[in-house]
């Protein structure tokens, strides 16, 4: 997979260079380019915004150099090519669709991701309505609360789309028991020793009775679910929720 950023803070992205997604980067599993948005300025301040039409605070992005820079990134894409190479671009907003596990594996099996981090108020509307003509443009958001710009919501976005690509993470199995995988938190993990500070691991996990142990595993799921995230009861399927408030 082939992933482009523009950002005005390029450096932001270096950190890719470790843990899993930098060996990911390094056996060529995964390509990630961050690309700066004032690269695609021409006058002698390298301006990427202005003042906003109609009025009020801040300042919004031009869209002069976002047409640039996208135009590179997006090569001879067309609209008419709407396969898995072709590339999609998505830029994180608080106005955009939720990002969640099935999104990220859904983008796991796309080639190529070009991702526009926003700063100030925003990027000119004209943006994502010219791109639009080019590729599929998507606005995600991350979360219902306020960042300074896209950097730290793609950065979130490029971590869990990436652990999904077959072969990032060693043991595959460890994608299946996760948070969200099955639309239920994950149930409570315990490791050596059996007992810490007086407090001790649930008798069940050293049993070796596995279909207890699994039975239990759900069991807590449930209960964790519907304590904490009754919304993904709700959200998934009626009969997970009926289950759930068996
Ligand atoms: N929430 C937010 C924001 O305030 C600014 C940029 C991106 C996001 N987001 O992706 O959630």
């Amino acid at each position: 997979m082939r992933i482009d950023v523009v950002t005005i803070f390029p450096e932001f992205f270096d950190v890719l260079d470790i843990s899993l997604l930098g060996k990911a980067r390094q056996s060529g599993l995964l390509d990630v380019s961050a690309h700066n948005l004032r690269e695609y300025t021409h006058d002698r301040h390298r301006t990427v915004d202005d003042t906003p039409y109609g009025g009020g605070a801040g300042m919004v992005m031009k869209p002069e150099p976002w047409g640039e820079a996208i135009d590179e990134l997006l090569g001879d894409a067309t609209p008419e090519r709407a396969d898995a190479s072709a590339p999609l671009v998505i830029f994180p907003s608080p106005a955009g669709e939720v990002f969640t596990q099935k999104m990220a594996r859904e983008l796991a099996h796309r080639e190529h991701l070009i991702f526009g981090c926003g700063r100030y108020e925003g990027i000119d509307q004209r943006v994502f309505d010219h791109v639009a003509t080019r590729a599929e443009v998507r606005l995600v958001s991350i979360g219902d609360y306020v960042l300074n710009g896209g950097e730290v919501a793609v950065m979130a976005m490029i971590e869990a789309i990436g652990r999904l690509i077959p072969g990032v993470v060693g043991n595959p199995e460890s994608l299946v028991e996760e948070s969200h995988e099955d639309g239920l938190l994950e149930y409570p993990s315990y490791t050596k020793p059996a007992e810490w500070r007086g407090l001790e691991v649930p008798p069940i996990l050293l049993s070796g009775n596995h279909k207890a142990i699994d039975a239990w595993r759900r069991e807590q799921q449930l209960e964790r679910t519907r304590r904490v995230r009754p919304d993904l009861l709700r959200a998934e399927t009626p009969e997970k929720a009926e289950t759930a408030e068996a």
